[in-house]
């Protein structure tokens, strides 16, 4: 098994005693985009933050059932999160860079990591950068704070920041919500471009955006998986009613 491989097995997140996700099963595809959809609160974040153990975070907020990345179940209590959410790493909706240097940004989880050697965390940020098509926009001011780039800007240096430790996986919830068409269509682009060495796992309440980005598909209905099939199955011919009434935006 690939440590880029992820599967839930019968996967439920509960906050106290309400329940929003239902014993979940799903395989992610190595290096596939795989988009999660579905109405507010079907617990779409709920089920992505689980992922990387995010929900450990939460007071109240308990899981049960399994979670494999490769061979090993991250649920199991000796789990090393720290290293966990490197591997897996996370982008939010809002960017939200540190009040730091871009170049900072960057070399924080390198240097967090152990990383002290200067060349190497120079080239750890060239390298993120030109992975999220940054670098030529940047590469002479990063000593500039990263709050001083536009809303698109600080979204893929947030995503560079992401992949500087060396992640396997990547979850996005709603990457692009906050932002406008153009830098939309940039972190589209990246995403294509992306999953050709992650696995990504991505939110959004935008179907053109998940048939456009996404290879399979996941629709979500009050904490249930009702429907998970190639993107294009999904939506043309999706097996659910429920599934083609959201997608053609009969409810949602
Ligand atoms: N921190 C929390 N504490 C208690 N309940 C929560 C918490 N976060 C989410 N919930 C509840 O869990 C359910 C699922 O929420 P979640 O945010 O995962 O849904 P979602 O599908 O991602 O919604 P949206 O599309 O609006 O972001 C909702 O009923 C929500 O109220």
């Amino acid at each position: 098994m690939s440590a880029q491989s992820l599967t839930t097995k019968d996967l439920s997140v509960f906050y106290g005693e309400k329940q929003a996700v239902k014993k979940v099963s799903m395989d992610f595809p190595e290096r596939e985009v795989v988009a999660l959809i579905g109405p507010s609160g079907c617990g779409k974040s709920t089920f992505l933050r689980s992922l990387n153990r995010m929900n450990d975070l939460i007071s109240g907020a308990r899981i049960e059932g399994e979670i494999w990345i490769g061979d090993q179940n991250i649920c199991d209590p000796g789990t090393d999160v720290v290293s966990l959410r490197q591997k897996i790493g996370m982008v939010w909706q809002k960017p939200n860079p540190f009040h730091k240097s871009i170049y900072e940004n960057i070399a924080f989880g390198p240097r967090y990591h152990g990383i002290r050697n200067r060349k190497q965390l120079d080239e750890i940020v060239e390298t993120s950068l030109r992975k999220t098509a940054l670098w030529d926009e940047v590469k002479d001011r990063l000593n500039q704070s990263g709050l001083a780039l536009s809303g698109g800007q600080q979204q893929r240096l947030c995503i560079a920041r992401s992949l500087a430790v060396q992640p396997n996986i990547l979850l996005m919830d709603e990457p692009a919500s906050a932002l406008d068409p153009v830098s939309t269509a940039k972190i589209e682009e990246l995403i294509a471009e992306l999953k050709k060495d992650y696995t990504i796992v991505i939110v959004t309440h935008n179907m053109q955006q998940a048939a456009r980005v996404s290879d399979r598909t996941a629709f979500f209905f009050l904490g249930d998986l009702v429907e998970y099939d190639d993107t294009q199955k999904m939506f043309t011919n999706p097996s659910k009613k429920s599934t083609d009434d959201y997608i053609s935006g009969r409810f949602g």
